[in-house]
């Protein structure tokens, strides 16, 4: 499973780019995806992650061309297949539900796309060697899905995929099955091949650190509207609104009112901008204790505390009553119910609108 990836199988078609431009989709009178616009490079990988029923499955269902859009445009390689029906767009699609074929050895189901393509034997068979090796399916090439496990059969599903030589590839949570460490994995071992043979990968989960590892683009979604869409860098350390703080981090975002915080002299904010018109924003594993003169403290009551190994996690109850968790490294862990106070750095702090929970820059 760790070995490198080996370029001489796939020649896959050269890769190629997507955009989706004002996509709409209603069902109905219901609006679930509302002028959705990005765009990634051929050759990259690009994460749709949200939480339950933002839209995610239905805006990969549009770019597969299984369901109509109400509106906007799909281009792939710059031509607009909108209107051009799932076969013809050239892309393979790897989906919660994969659906094997019960009477075909896993052999036959990893290479039936290619088959159809007419590819020859010796070139398919060597194909197929190399893909069911890199997933571990080497064992299990002459059973039938039945008698495969959940996880096994995902993996055939998406070796089916990755041998298919298609240069776009839909993945819809294709690791939802799979036990932990293999999850870890499969994870790298799709990175590389998308990296390897150069596929475009858009793939679909809610779970943030599966975005955050694998991705070079996130789309960040929230009830049907794009909440952020960036670098998973820039999805992490420069949030762009309330929403994207709080989904991306474990634990999430402290979201602070200014009067809970001791805050220094220059915020570097426009004058304008009172005390009340904004939360602080703070990531609890930016946060320090003691607080040894950092520039933003605050100071709680400890309510309880999480070993995690690496951290525990301090549970804080600040003056007002808000929460605050902090991710505490060292090992002098305050007691339940002592006062302590905490701190972090100007570059540690976030801070957003009350109004629309959109991030307020600072002045450079
Ligand atoms: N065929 C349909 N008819 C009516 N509403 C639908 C249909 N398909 C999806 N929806 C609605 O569209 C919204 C988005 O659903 P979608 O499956 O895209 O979300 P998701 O982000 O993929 O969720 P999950 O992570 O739970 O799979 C939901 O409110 C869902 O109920």
């Amino acid at each position: 499973m760790n070995k490198p990836a080996d370029t001489s199988f796939g020649n896959a078609t050269a890769a190629v780019s997507l955009e989706v431009r004002n996509l709409r989709k209603s069902w109905g009178k219901t609006e679930v995806l509302s002028d959705v616009s990005f765009r990634i490079g051929a050759g990259g990988f690009l994460t749709l992650l949200g939480p339950s029923g933002c839209g995610k499955s239905t805006l990969l269902r549009l770019i597969s061309g299984l369901d109509e859009t109400s509106g906007g445009q799909i281009l792939i390689d710059g031509r607009d297949v909108s209107k051009v029906s799932a076969a013809d767009r050239n892309l393979g699609m790897v989906f919660q539900n994969y659906a094997l074929f019960p009477h075909l050895t896993i052999e036959e189901n990893i290479g039936y796309g290619l088959k159809i393509r007419k590819v020859d034997k010796t070139r398919r068979d060597k194909t197929i060697a190399r893909v069911s090796d890199l997933m571990g399916l080497g064992p299990l090439l002459q059973r039938k899905p039945s008698q495969l496990s959940g996880g096994q059969q995902q993996r055939v599903a998406l070796a089916r995929v990755l041998v298919s030589e298609r240069p776009l590839v839909l993945m819809d949570e294709p690791l939802s099955n799979l036990d932990a460490k293999l999850r870890t994995e499969i994870r790298s071992e799709i990175r590389s091949l998308n990296k390897t043979l150069g596929i475009t990968v858009i793939y679909v989960t809610h779970d943030q650190s599966e975005a955050l590892s694998m991705s070079d683009e996130v789309v960040l979604l929230n009830a049907g509207k794009i909440a952020q869409w960036g670098t998973p860098r820039d999805l992490y350390e420069s949030p762009a609104n309330t929403f994207s703080a709080s989904f991306i981090g474990t634990p999430p975002t402290n979201l602070l009112e200014p009067a809970d915080v001791a805050l220094p002299e220059n915020l570097g904010l426009d004058g304008g901008t009172a005390l009340t018109d904004y939360l602080i924003g703070v990531r609890p594993e930016t946060m320090c204790f003691p607080a040894d003169g950092a520039a933003f403290t605050l100071t709680g009551r400890v309510l309880s505390l999480e070993y995690e190994g690496n951290v525990t996690l301090l549970h804080l109850e600040a003056a007002s009553g808000a929460k605050v968790i902090v991710a505490h490294g060292g090992h002098d862990v305050p007691a339940p119910g002592a006062e302590v106070t905490v701190g972090w750095s100007h570059e540690a702090t976030h801070f957003f609108s009350k109004k629309d929970g959109a991030a307020i820059r600072r002045k450079t």
